[in-house]
């Protein structure tokens, strides 16, 4: 059976068929970088992450880019409200962002591009859109003219005329049309600014991800992702300058996850109602958090709460205990088991119900029903007199699967690694270094990068950044 994806384009599950046999192009719109994330913001990074190993267990090889937004209005005003600057502020939250996920069991992505360091590109990429007539200057800015492009509104299923209606050109702004959107702005006085055919200043937002798109995954991609709230205007307008620019469909299916709620209300920064990844991974095992958001289908809310997190730490809980009584029973089983053939017939059918769940649009609250379903077989099973060492392995090596599918380890992920604790491992290595223990140095060079930790030696020093 093929995999089922909702597009939102579509407003429809549709078969899930690839530009390239075997092959996946998955763009996600990243952070912007300008304070840490909250679990509302770690919702797309958990679920899409989720999706990645799901079509990477299915035998694809997937490749996964992710942005960060490191310059934009909100991060040049957090800059002068720390009098730091923009490239300071963005680097701590890139490397926080890193951090977190990573505690969270997000995979690594193929390529973070960072707008600062994709400028040329976004610059051509006006160019075209200037050259073609979608786009035009006015004094210092840039703005593409939406009406120049016929669909637009088919993402968010909105009218050119609906969408008019509610639009209104706000002081400062120097477009033509309300519903033009910039692609380039021109920069205030000392403020952080590049250097283009329309003068100094940085671009729009939508931009660079319709540039970086076409950088690492080509005209056409496979998957877009992102937060639902970014389908409009984000993803519309990245839309519109993709094809209007490349003269080709851009991503055949675009994703969108539902909301974190609190109270029923979005989680935001701007509404201050949030819960830093950061703080509750402290508190509680990050496998908890990442548990309970795919306790429910990313595309429904989930309202928030200490109850729901503590359901989910007690669900979780109850799968891992049954794996520990496995590997604790493991030693006085013997291989004399009669029942055998039926067991492994038994896991063999709960994998394919959870493929059948997961090829249902990525339905990991079902598909997680059907982890306690194994669960419940194997403390039954371990109630038996006799046990089989090969259907306790079966039993186990099928948790540590499908378990791995969604990004939890049956083992507690010690590894997320404080600065602190990076910076004394260091020293330790220098130390070393010194003493000439040179396979001590190794060893924690070697075990720092496998916490994804990269050391650089240079004339000044050890310098050290999350990978
Ligand atoms: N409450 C939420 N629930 C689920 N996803 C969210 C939530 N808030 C933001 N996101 C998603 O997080 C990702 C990161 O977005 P970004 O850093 O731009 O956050 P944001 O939208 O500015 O957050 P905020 O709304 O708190 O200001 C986006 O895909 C966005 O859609
Ligand atoms: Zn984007």
């Amino acid at each position: 059976m093929s995999i089922n994806i909702y597009n939102t384009l579509t407003k429809k599950k549709e078969p899930f068929v690839p530009i390239e046999e075997g092959k996946v192009s998955m763009y996600v719109c990243g952070p912007t970088v300008y304070n840490y994330i909250h679990i509302g913001n770690a919702r797309p990074a958990i679920v899409f992450d989720t999706v990645r190993r799901y079509l990477e267990y299915k035998g694809y090889d997937v490749k996964y880019v992710l942005n960060f937004t490191d310059v934009d209005d909100k991060i040049i005003k957090a800059a002068n409200d720390l009098k730091e600057e923009v490239g300071t502020v963005a680097q701590r939250f890139i490397d926080a962002y890193k951090q977190d996920v990573h505690a969270l069991g997000v995979k690594e992505a193929a390529h973070h591009p960072r707008v600062t360091e994709s400028m040329g590109e976004i610059i051509d990429f006006i160019q075209v859109l200037v050259e073609k007539g979608h786009a035009y200057e006015s004094e210092g800015d840039v703005y593409f003219r939406t009406r120049s492009f016929d669909e637009y509104g088919k993402l968010s299923h909105q009218s050119i005329d609906e969408l008019r209606s509610g639009a209104r050109i706000q002081v400062g702004e120097k477009k033509d049309d309300p519903l033009d959107f910039a692609l380039w702005k021109q920069a205030k006085p000392g403020e952080i600014a590049w250097e283009s055919p329309w003068g100094q200043g940085r671009p729009g937002w939508h931009i660079e991800c319709s540039a970086m798109a076409k950088k690492y995954l080509g005209d056409t991609i496979d998957i877009h992702a992102g937060g639902q709230d970014l389908t409009f205007p984000h993803h519309e307008n990245e839309i519109a300058q993709s094809e209007a620019a490349n003269g080709t469909s851009f991503a055949r299916y675009w994703m969108h996850n539902g909301y974190i709620n609190i109270d029923n209300e979005k989680m935001s920064k701007s509404l201050g109602n949030f819960v830093l990844a950061h703080d509750l991974i402290e508190k509680h095992d990050p496998r908890v958090l990442r548990f309970f958001m795919l306790s429910v289908h990313y595309r429904n809310p989930i309202n928030f709460s200490d109850e729901l997190l503590q359901g989910a730490k007690n669900s979780l809980d109850r799968i891992v205990n049954a794996y520990e009584n496995l590997e604790h029973r493991k030693q006085s089983s013997t291989d004399l088991d009669k029942s055998q053939d039926k067991w492994q017939a038994k896991l063999q059918d709960y994998q394919q119900r959870f493929d059948e769940a997961m090829d249902d649009d990525f339905n990991t609250a079902n598909a997680i029903a059907v982890l306690f379903d194994i669960t419940k077989d194997a403390n039954i099973y371990l109630q038996s007199d006799h046990t089989s060492k090969e259907v306790i392995e079966a039993f186990q090596s099928l948790l540590e699967k499908l378990l791995g599918v969604l990004g939890v380890d049956l083992v507690a992920n010690t590894d997320s690694l404080l600065d602190e604790e990076v910076e004394a491992l260091i020293e330790q290595r220098i130390q070393a270094r010194k003493d000439k223990n040179f396979a001590l140095a190794d060893k924690i060079r070697d075990d720092l990068k496998d916490q994804n930790i990269i050391l650089e030696d240079t004339p000044q020093g050890t310098r050290w950044k999350r990978g």
